[in-house]
């Protein structure tokens, strides 16, 4: 029997096939060709083609990659109808988004395609493609899809990759806090006083000792108190909330969560893809695991009848994305009046532009207690000041300001390496690129969903293991395609900017910015892919010097604070006229620390603690 929120429509994609991947062009070909019609019904073969053969894409030894992607173009009709056969011209089509032949699956996927920065902007604004896109009704066809079910047994549960060489080195990284009388750093997970299931499960996943956010963290959120922290990535910002909330829950006797219509969870966690968010769930899980707290999870191109039944089984940690989120307090399945933590992962994607609405909306529901009454808890590695100052909003005014390193710095464990290209040389640098990688697990991240579409195709030509993720994929392939590069079945992941942030995936060697992003903070959560939890890393960049120019002076400082080879051109390029054009001013991109320094807050000296774990120098000049 369906529930009243249960989908009576079957959306196209079913079939199993869900990422070009192969070892084969042929087998490749097949797969995409079944659920490439299965997602959009007849897409025009001619139309994929034609995009690419007259757009800036056009390859030099067309023929025969043409008439695959043609191929692979046909199977992907959903999208690709009328506006699509314009190529990039055809803009306007493209935006209306649903007449042509896959008409069913294009109005799934482009009402709510990708929004974010770097990808192509499908329609008027608004936020990231994983959350808003089918999480509401309306006249889209409804999304079926339902996860596979997770594995309960508890070596899969604690799987984790071993912590890396510089693991240790974390905590030479200066730590600044700021804001009035914060609390005394641990040193140790015994410190953390967790109680001894949580301790338990703490051991099993492999934390011998807490990272300098974890240190700080912990009894900052223990004590009660609001925090805007920074720390690099893959530095273990995740269990630096989660721990001390789950914690508490435990600690206050948290009422085992048990069925009802509906749910009072006392944690609200929110992160920018469904990915991460997911990731953030299975995290939750795996510390809550054997406790009476209860985590769930919620997130767009997912079946909501399924996520909603499972959130009314009982639910003490809610984990969601923006639009999924708003859609299940809308129906009045989540109720916020014993909401106690609202934490924003990504803090600063989830303030800017695309989000910036929703966090408003989601903090002025009916019931939500108001910023005095909750603790709010936000964490990045990347802080603008102008996204610091607009998050102030959301807190308590004596909010503290926790600063592991420089704010929006990159990691120091990733070599970062640029090569001067041409927009129709990088193809040709990508393949040899790849053949001095071997099967080295490697990122490629492209600008838009169609350069992933393409490139992606163009490797698989080449027999070389791929697959993809971007917003036009449905969720079944998107999480498909990760849990292929996860287990090795294909080495190459290209991407677009949805997996910038958060994803912790094992082994990650390489990161290649086949495209740059438009600004710096994306381009240090991208190579924060590789080099996490004190392994190193290594990212390859592709500077097209008549694309990327705006992003030269940000490179170089980003370079030179993690103490890497600027490479002289790179150096020329920031400084030359051309240059600074389109500059960025450092000043408006990054935080030197938190932004009450620089503002209104004159009296820093009151403000800022030399924190445990090393003396911060406050005149860090960051430009
Ligand atoms: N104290 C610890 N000891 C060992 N491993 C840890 C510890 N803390 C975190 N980790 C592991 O380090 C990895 C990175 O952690 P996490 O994903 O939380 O990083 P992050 O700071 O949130 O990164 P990002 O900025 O990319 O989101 C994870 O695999 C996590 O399990």
């Amino acid at each position: 029997m369906m529930d009243e929120w249960d989908e009576a429509e079957t959306t196209a994609s079913t079939n199993a096939a869900t990422s070009h991947t192969s070892s084969d062009g042929g087998l490749w070909n097949k797969e995409i060709g079944d659920f490439g019609r299965g997602r959009g019904g007849r897409g025009r073969q001619g139309g994929f083609q034609n995009s690419f053969s007259g757009g800036e894409e056009t390859t030099n030894d067309g023929n025969s990659w043409n008439s695959r992607a043609g191929e692979s173009g046909a199977s992907r009709g959903r999208s690709r109808g009328r506006g699509f056969r314009g190529g990039r011209g055809g803009g306007e089509g493209f935006r209306r988004g649903g007449g042509g032949d896959g008409d069913q699956g294009a109005r799934g996927a482009f009402r709510g395609g990708y929004r974010g920065r770097d990808e192509e902007i499908l329609t008027h604004g608004g936020a990231d493609e994983s959350e808003k896109r089918d999480d509401t009704d309306g006249e889209r066809p409804k999304v079926t899809y339902v996860p596979p079910t997770l594995p309960e047994d508890e070596d899969s549960i604690f799987a984790h990759y071993e912590k890396g060489i510089n693991f240790d080195k974390y905590d030479d990284i200066l730590v600044d806090v700021s804001g009035s009388n914060p609390p005394q750093a641990i040193m140790t997970f015994e410190e953390a006083a967790l109680c001894g299931t949580l301790r338990k499960n703490v051991n099993k996943s492999g934390y011998i000792k807490p990272t300098p956010v974890q240190k700080h963290g912990i009894p900052i959120i223990s004590a009660g108190r609001d925090l805007m922290a920074c720390a690099q990535t893959g530095s273990g910002k995740t269990a630096a909330f989660l721990l001390p909330i789950l914690q508490q829950l435990m600690a206050n006797g948290t009422a085992a969560s048990s069925f009802s219509e509906q749910q009072e969870p006392d944690a609200i966690i929110v992160a920018p893809t469904r990915e991460l968010i997911n990731q953030i769930y299975l995290e939750a899980r795996k510390f809550a695991f054997g406790t009476c707290v209860r985590p769930v999870v919620v997130y767009g191109g997912v079946s909501t009848g399924h996520q909603i039944r499972d959130l009314l089984k009982g639910c003490n940690v809610l984990c969601g994305t923006p639009g999924r989120l708003m859609d299940v307090i809308g129906k009045g399945k989540v109720g916020l009046a014993k909401l106690r933590y609202l934490v924003m992962d990504e803090a600063d994607r989830m303030l800017d532009m695309g989000f910036e609405p929703e966090m408003r909306r989601l903090v002025g529901s009916p019931g939500m207690p108001s910023r005095e009454n909750r603790q709010t808890l936000m964490f990045s590695a990347t802080y603008p000041e102008d996204i610091q100052r607009l998050a102030a909003d959301f807190l308590k005014t004596d909010y503290l300001f926790l600063a592991v390193g420089v704010v929006g710095g990159a990691c120091s464990d990733v070599e970062q390496t640029f090569i001067q290209v041409t927009k129709f040389s990088k193809r040709e640098q990508l393949l040899d690129l790849l053949k001095t990688t071997g099967t080295a697990r490697t990122m490629v991240f492209v600008g838009t969903k169609r350069q992933a579409d393409f490139i992606a195709t163009y490797l698989c030509q080449e027999k070389v293991l791929t697959t993809s993720i971007h917003g036009d994929r449905e969720q079944r392939e998107r999480e498909q395609a990760l849990a292929d590069f996860r287990i090795g079945k294909c080495h190459v992941l290209v991407a677009t900017s949805v997996a910038a942030r958060g994803l912790d995936i094992p082994d990650v060697q390489h990161v290649v910015n086949f495209d740059l992003p438009n600004n710096i903070d994306e381009y240090v959560h991208r190579i924060g892919r590789t080099g996490r939890c004190g392994n190193t890393g290594r990212a390859v960049s592709f500077y097209d010097p008549c694309a990327d120019n705006q992003l030269a002076r940000s490179l170089v400082t980003i370079l030179s604070k993690a103490q890497q080879e600027v490479p002289s051109w790179l150096e020329e390029s920031a400084f030359s006229g051309t240059g600074s054009g389109s500059f960025q001013p450092p000043r408006e991109r990054f935080a030197s620390t938190d932004s009450r320094k620089g503002g209104s807050f004159k009296d820093m000296a009151a403000w800022s603690q030399p924190a445990a774990l090393g003396v911060n120098d406050e005149d860090d000049a960051w430009e």
